[in-house]
């Protein structure tokens, strides 16, 4: 069983603080959605866990190993994997050499074609010819080839047509409940609410709602005002 537990996390940018004291736990078998408006901080944490940016407190703990002062490299291949935005490719390279571009030597390519057959088709392609859907199958493909513990994924949906969002959102299902614990940061609030298992809302760098996804899909009042920021925090706290 897989955790990921992260506790009093704080991490600034240029000198100002936008990550102020996050708690937060993904679980093994889970979806976390991590929800929040345009600059709560959403990439910030996701960035801070893989490494990318250094955090200035707190701990960041996969099954009782401190990560928060190792490096990017190192936390990857302690189990921690990240799907930045934006479908980083390599345009020049065919869908299976961007795969392999990834691989350790004891792993194969197997996982990622069973999570995306379209992609076994479209193997000799080069991933510039590739629709938006495509290179996106492509970029989370090749996020689990090593297969991690913990996979985090930014902003998939983005710019692309609902069937196929909600092919990728279905594929996210499957890892999840392969045993990895999966933290989706998704602009799409309802459809990831109704993939996932624990939802968490940030505002301005701080966690104001941790509970149920069904308890905040049922409840859009309750979404409208942690968005806004009306009122205290939500009571499932
Ligand atoms: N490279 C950077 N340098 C300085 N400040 C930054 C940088 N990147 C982001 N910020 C600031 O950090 C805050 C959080 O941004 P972040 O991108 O993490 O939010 P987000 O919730 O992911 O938003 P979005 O949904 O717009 O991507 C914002 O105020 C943003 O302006």
């Amino acid at each position: 069983m897989t955790s990921l537990q992260i506790e009093g996390l704080k991490v600034d940018r240029s000198g100002i603080a936008v990550i102020r004291g996050v708690d937060l736990v993904a679980q093994s078998g889970e979806i976390s959605v991590l929800l929040g408006s345009n600059g709560a901080g959403k990439t910030t944490l996701l960035e801070s866990l893989s490494g990318i940016i250094p955090s200035r407190a707190g701990s960041i703990s996969l099954n009782g190993v401190e990560l928060a002062r190792l490096r990017p490299g190192t936390r990857a291949k302690a189990g921690i994997s990240h799907v930045e935005q934006g479908r980083t490719v390599f345009s020049d390279m065919t869908t299976e050499e961007n795969l392999k571009v990834a691989l350790h030597e004891e792993a194969d390519l197997s996982d990622a074609y069973d999570l995306f057959p379209e992609l076994l088709q479209r193997r000799n392609v080069k991933t510039g010819m590739l629709s938006g859907g495509e290179q996106q199958m492509v970029v989370i493909a090749r996020s689990i080839v090593n297969r991690p513990r913990v996979i985090m994924i930014d902003e998939m949906s983005s710019g692309l047509a609902p069937v196929i969002v909600n092919r990728l959102m279905r594929a996210v299902r499957k890892l999840a409940d392969s045993g990895m614990a999966v933290i989706l940061v998704e602009q799409f609030a309802s459809l990831a609410l109704s993939i996932g298992d624990r939802a968490y809302v940030l505002r301005r760098g701080e966690i104001v709602y941790d509970g149920g996804c069904k308890t905040l899909a049922d409840d859009p009042a309750l979404m409208h005002r942690l968005y806004l920021g009306e009122g205290e925090k939500a009571a499932a706290l």
